[in-house]
């Protein structure tokens, strides 16, 4: 049985992609409610969300989400873990929105007919019935992202992997997803390059070049990346990014 106090433990993991040693040696135990990681282009953000998902497996080490295997054991993963990635188009599979919406429920277990009917239910409740069967081409980027977060909350898991979720969005629908995150019941793992949307978390880890550089409270972590970030912009050339 999953065992949700134990949290997300990461012990001594690496990943390499291609030949690249993307993330290296990492050793985290998070239990907190909400999590930041903080990092630049390339520091391997993406990579350690994919890891916790349990898209990919460590080349060595482990990983282990609430108790399980997230690569190895994908009932439980789909029961407990939602992602949301920064690209909807890599998230989006089927032609309409209540077609797309109803697919995870139905993965989860639930007759298609429930899952549709469950479909609907959230789109009533966010004032968009009329997107329940519009071509999911027809909205624009900014909607289909926040198409594929009503799925993810639509499957209710205990924790919500969110990449960049504020990226490209306007103003308005910024503040008004900041709000929904905020009120979420879950636990939330928040990866951005943008630290002023981690200022409330819990606990901030700050990545570099596929390591743990800074872990702790926002108060301590965000300055120091800041103050570094500054650094590294007044630098004509950037000779501290590795690839
Ligand atoms: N399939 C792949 N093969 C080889 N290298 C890869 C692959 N995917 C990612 N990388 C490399 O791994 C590193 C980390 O990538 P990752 O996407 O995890 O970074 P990130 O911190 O999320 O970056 P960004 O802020 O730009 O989204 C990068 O240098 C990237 O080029």
């Amino acid at each position: 049985m999953p065992d949700p106090s134990s949290g997300i433990e990461i012990a001594s993991a690496s990943v390499r992609l291609g030949d690249r040693a993307v993330l290296r040696g990492l050793n985290l135990r998070l239990t907190e409610r909400r999590i930041g990681v903080l990092g630049r282009n390339g520091s391997g953000k993406t990579t350690l969300l994919r890891l916790i998902a349990g898209l990919i497996a460590p080349d060595s080490g482990t990983v282990r989400v609430d108790g399980f295997d997230p690569f190895a054991d994908r009932r439980a993963a789909v029961a407990a873990l939602g992602i949301l990635f920064q690209n909807p188009d890599h998230q989006i599979l089927f032609p309409t929105v209540e077609e797309e919406l109803a697919f995870g429920l139905a993965q989860q277990g639930l007759p298609q007919a429930r899952a549709l009917a469950r479909a609907r239910e959230i789109l009533q409740a966010e004032g968009r019935t009329h997107w329940a069967s519009a071509p999911v081409s027809t909205l624009s980027q900014g909607q289909r992202h926040y198409l594929c977060l009503l799925s993810v909350l639509l499957m209710e898991p205990r924790t919500i992997l969110l990449d960049e979720p504020l990226a490209g969005l306007d103003l308005p629908t910024q503040a008004r997803l900041a709000r929904r995150f905020a009120a979420l019941p879950q636990r939330l793992v928040t990866i951005t390059h943008d630290p002023a949307s981690l200022q409330t978390c819990d606990r901030l880890l700050w990545l570099e070049a596929g390591q743990i550089v800074a872990d702790g409270p926002p108060q301590t972590v965000i300055p120091a990346f800041t103050a570094e970030m500054a650094r590294i912009g007044a630098q004509d050339a950037d000779a501290d990014l590795a690839g």
